[in-house]
Order: structure tokens, then sequence, then C-alpha cells
């Protein structure tokens, strides 16, 4: 379980990451989504102990990361594939972090056979890894301590389609056999097809979180009209929020209120249906392109409910 609260980082007077709340169960997938720069490494890296929060706290398994008497046994953290011995074997970065923990050596057979790392991989040096190598690295050296949550910041970067795919299967696995997941991630696509919840972070707030379909049936509607021009004022006469999506309008509200408001209005509708996946991208796209507006004490820390914070 990770718990963070009303965690705040600030360098000097630039805010990275503001109030921001989420809960992580075990079972459970979180994917943390947000553009470039909206905070999510360094919420990580505060969950991680790495960076001190200048408020707010963040805790794994009830204590803060420091705290835990031998983190890697409690949570594998994969904050920066690229930040490992380069010198070293893959075999022997392994080994020692394994010695470091107190695991037994037999357990980097299995963690790299788990990764999909060979023998003959197992022995290049790490500056020989391509991205993607180094990321089945990261991820065998968090899950060494056999740990019961993990903690990984973009961990699909530089895996081919195939490497994706298969990293999906084992967070799902994991989190499935009751292990907990945080996994941050740009790229919406990336993380909708394993995580349950999503917490959607933008100029380092959060912007929307909750159950993925919750979001997903809170996406709002899609909507069309010949008279497209009549129902879009319809709409924001309405006071409904209406943006271009690729297959129509997209509006804030469900079906029921946007074929109301045509039919108050007398347009001729020739398409009306929730607006699912693709919503849920507008919406993510939407929200963290308006992200730095003000988010209220009251909405950023509210549990969970599925709600977007506008
Ligand atoms: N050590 C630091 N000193 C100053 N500013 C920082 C520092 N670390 C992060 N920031 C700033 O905090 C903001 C959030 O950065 P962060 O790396 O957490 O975002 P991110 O969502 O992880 O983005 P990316 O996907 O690009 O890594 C950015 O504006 C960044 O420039």
């Amino acid at each position: 379980m990770i718990a963070v609260h009303q965690l705040t980082r600030r360098y000097g007077r630039h805010t990275a990451v503001e109030d921001v709340s989420f809960h992580c169960e075990p079972g459970t997938v979180t994917g943390f989504l947000g553009p470039n720069g909206a905070g999510k490494s360094t919420t990580m890296r505060m969950i991680c102990g790495l960076t001190p929060p200048t408020s707010g706290t963040a805790t794994v398994d009830g204590r803060p990361y420091r705290h835990l008497p031998n983190p890697g046994r409690i949570v594998g953290v994969l904050l920066d594939a690229s930040a490992q011995h380069a010198g070293r074997t893959g075999r022997e970065a392994l080994t020692v972090a394994a010695a470091t923990m107190g695991v037994d050596r037999r357990r980097v057979g299995e963690v790299l056979d788990r990764v999909g790392l060979g023998p003959a991989a197992a022995r290049r040096r790490v500056r020989a890894y391509s991205l993607g190598m180094r990321q089945r690295l990261g991820l065998a050296h968090a899950l060494l301590g056999d740990p019961r949550v993990l903690v990984l910041d973009e961990p699909a970067n530089g895996l081919d389609p195939e490497g994706i795919f298969w990293m999906r299967g084992l967070l799902r696995d994991f989190a499935d056999r009751g292990g907990t997941v945080l996994l941050s991630s740009h790229l919406l696509r990336e993380v909708e097809a394993v995580a349950d919840r999503l917490v959607v972070i933008g100029g380092g707030r959060i912007v929307a979180q909750g159950g993925k379909d919750e979001l997903l049936a809170g996406a709002g509607t899609v909507v069309r009209a010949r008279d497209g021009a009549a129902l879009r004022a319809a709409l924001q006469r309405a006071g409904l929020t209406v943006s271009e999506g690729s297959e129509g309008l997209l509006v804030g509200a469900d079906t029921d209120a946007v074929g109301e408001v045509a039919r108050t209005a007398g347009v001729a509708l020739s398409e009306l249906r929730p607006a699912g996946g693709g919503g849920l991208e507008q919406l993510f796209l939407t929200l963290t392109a308006t992200a730095p507006g003000p988010v209220t004490h009251s909405t950023t820390s509210a549990e969970p409910t599925g709600e977007v914070v506008r």
C-alpha cells in the first residue's frame, strides 16, 4: 500500500508538485499519468525518499521509505534505468544488490529469467545494453527482494511493442497476486491496458483520479449533428464544456443531458454516444493542457472517487 498525502515540492519559486494525494491499494495497478514536466518523477522520488517534500507525507506499508528497515524487500523501485553501474555486467549488478539486500544469490538467476535477460545478455556490461535492456535489468533489480510494492517511472521507455506487452503481463500478474504497482507514463495508451486506477497529474497538481472504468464512464459524450454550429452553440448556451473531438463534438456531460439540450434546441442529431476510450484520451489531453488553473484544497485532498478536478 502506498499513501501519498498532500505532497508539495518547491524548487525556489517553482512548485514542481502541489498538494498531491492518492492511495495505491494491494492487488491493483495504478497508472500515474501526465505530460513531460507534470511532476510524476518528483512525486515518485518523494515516495522513495530521494527528494524530501517541502510539505506532506508519503508512506509505503505505513512508513516513510527512509524508515523501512530493508526497503528493497518491501518496495521495488525503478526510477531511472540509465542510472546503473555501466562497468558491471547485468549479473554482477544484481549480485551486488542481492548481497546488499541479504537476498540469496540464486534469486539473481530467477529474476534475470523473469525479465527475459538470457545468459549472454547477463554477461554483457551494462554500458553495452540498449535502453530496453536497461529497463529489463532495472525491473529485475526492483523484483530482486521479492517486494509486495513496485514503483516504476516510465518503465516502458525503450521497450519495443513486444516488450511493452510482456511488461504489462508481468505487472498484471504481480498485482493479481496481491502486489501494489504504481506505474508512471506520459502516454495514456501505455497504462490504460494494464491499470485498474488512474491518477492524472498536470502542472504539478492532480487533475483527475479514480477507477479506470469510472473515469471512462465519466469521460463525456460524443455527439454529431449535420448543423454542427447550431449544436455547439446550444451546448455552450447550456453551460456544458464542448471540445472538438476526432469523431464529433466531445461534451463534458452524459448522453441524456446532451440529448435533452439538442431536443430543446431543435437540433437533429446524427450520433450520440458515451465517449469511451477516445474520450478518456481527449479528457487527458484537455486536462493536462489546462492543468495550471487553480485547484482548491477540498478537491485535491478528497479520497479518490473517480472525480475529475477542474
Ligand atoms: N531538481 C530540480 N530542480 C529544479 N526543478 C526541478 C527539479 N526536479 C524537477 N524540477 C521541475 O519540476 C517539474 C516537474 O518535473 P518532473 O521531472 O517531476 O516531471 P515529470 O512528470 O516526471 O516529467 P518527465 O516525464 O519529463 O520526467 C518540472 O518543471 C521540472 O523542471
